[in-house]
């Protein structure tokens, strides 16, 4: 039994889906919840690296895949820890990789959760399509960098899931500024003004605000142990309002 599934979703790739995900999973097990995370980007899977279990392999038995259980809990699928080498590609077509994404769902032993979250394709194609139709998703979180927030790029994913009656969470605007080291001043590079506005135009919350930072593009090198505690205590917060929303 899962009480809920959390997709996170972004417009394109790269913009921090993977790395907001596995920190949102981690929170949530942090606060004492059953947690589980299924890596649905087949072809780009980094979660397990992001999680550290990437020396791991899932195995099955008769009653389906078992996933793999970080040292403190957290239950994880996901196509690298079926694979024999990481680095091997998925060359496969649209129809395969949806297939997988069915199985993560029908054959793998959750078990009871609190929460999955789910780490979405990129983009509206056919594998985030399918996640959305094959898996009953309790809400989404937008994961997006500044500058596309006002584009066409994240309009695209929002009415995606307007289309499909997926509500959204709330946004998480990733890389917003960096911190000056000297005089800890957030620098923005992108104006933020049009950011609040397109929030407000589309009925959006705003979950969370992540600076660009080397401990984030760290994680899954060091840890998420190194992380400042400033970036930590927003990563909690954004834990907290997905909580908040949910119920
Ligand atoms: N706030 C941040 N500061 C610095 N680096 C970041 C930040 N967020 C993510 N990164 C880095 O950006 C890269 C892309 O992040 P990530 O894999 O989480 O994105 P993604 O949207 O899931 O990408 P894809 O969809 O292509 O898998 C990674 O190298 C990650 O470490």
């Amino acid at each position: 039994m899962i009480d809920c599934i959390i997709g996170v979703m972004s417009g394109k790739g790269g913009v921090g889906k993977s790395t907001v995900s596995a920190m949102i999973a981690e929170e949530l097990n942090k606060k004492g919840f059953k947690v589980g995370i299924m890596d649905a980007d087949i072809t780009g899977p980094s979660i397990p690296r992001l999680l550290n279990i990437s020396h791991k392999k899932a195995t099955a038995n008769e009653l389906g895949i078992i996933p793999v259980t970080t040292s403190n809990g957290i239950k994880v699928m996901s196509l690298n820890l079926l694979m024999e080498h990481e680095d091997q590609p998925v060359i496969w077509r649209g129809p395969l990789i949806a297939g997988v994404v069915e199985q993560f769902w029908a054959d793998v032993q959750w078990g009871d959760l609190d929460y999955l979250i789910i780490d979405m394709p990129p983009g509206t194609g056919d594998v985030a399509l399918t996640v959305m139709q094959s898996i009953p998703i309790s809400g989404l979180v937008m994961v997006s960098v500044p500058q596309d927030l006002v584009s066409m790029i994240v309009s695209k994913s929002i009415n995606m899931a307007k289309k499909l009656n997926i509500p959204i969470l709330g946004v998480v605007e990733n890389m917003s500024y960096v911190k000056c080291p000297d005089c800890g001043n957030k620098i923005r590079i992108f104006e933020s003004e049009s950011t609040i506005e397109f929030l407000k135009d589309n009925n959006l919350k705003l979950l969370g605000e992540l600076p660009m930072s080397k401990d984030i593009a760290n994680i899954s090198i060091e840890g998420n142990d190194m992380i400042e505690e400033e970036i930590k205590s927003i990563f909690e917060q954004i834990a907290t309002n997905i909580i908040e929303v949910l119920s």
